[in-house]
């Protein structure tokens, strides 16, 4: 797998749910931050709102206000991209708030749904399912 060279990762966001069993230990890992981006209306204080079109109906994801510092170096991760809906959304509101997606990071790519094409960066997945 060819990666994005190192820079230094200040933030991994991962994306509700399965992506909160993924990220907070490659944060740890990294000595990054963990920014977690919930289904509407599951995140206290000001939050920061993109909606999306899944394969299945239409979601709002949310990310608290004050999550990302402005230049901040983000990577996103999720168990699994499908259409890309979701993992653009998070794009959108970590570009919201003034940070920069590196990377977007799945276990499984459904590569037949062609989401990557619609990413702000570079895509990269462990398995590839192609019909
Ligand atoms: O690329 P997309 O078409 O946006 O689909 C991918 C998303 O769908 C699944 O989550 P789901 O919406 O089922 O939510 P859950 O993790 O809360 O079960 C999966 O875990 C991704 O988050
Ligand atoms: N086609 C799909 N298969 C499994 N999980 C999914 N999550 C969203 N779309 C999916």
């Amino acid at each position: 797998m060819h990666r994005t060279p190192s820079k230094k990762i200040d933030v991994i966001v991962g994306l509700d749910a399965r992506g909160f069993l993924l990220g907070p230990i490659i944060a740890l890992r990294l000595g990054a931050a963990f920014v977690p981006v919930r289904k509407s209306g599951k995140l206290p204080g000001e939050c920061d709102k993109a909606s999306f079109e899944k394969e299945y109906g239409v979601d709002v994801f949310e990310m608290q206000g004050d999550a990302i510092t402005p230049g901040q170096n983000v990577v996103i991760i999720d168990d699994l991209i499908a259409t890309g809906g979701s993992a653009k959304a998070a794009g959108e509101l970590v570009a919201k708030q003034g940070g920069k997606v590196l990377e977007y990071l799945f276990i499984i790519e459904l590569t037949f749904l062609q989401a990557g094409s619609k990413l702000d960066a570079p895509c990269y997945s462990i398995v590839q399912v192609d019909e």
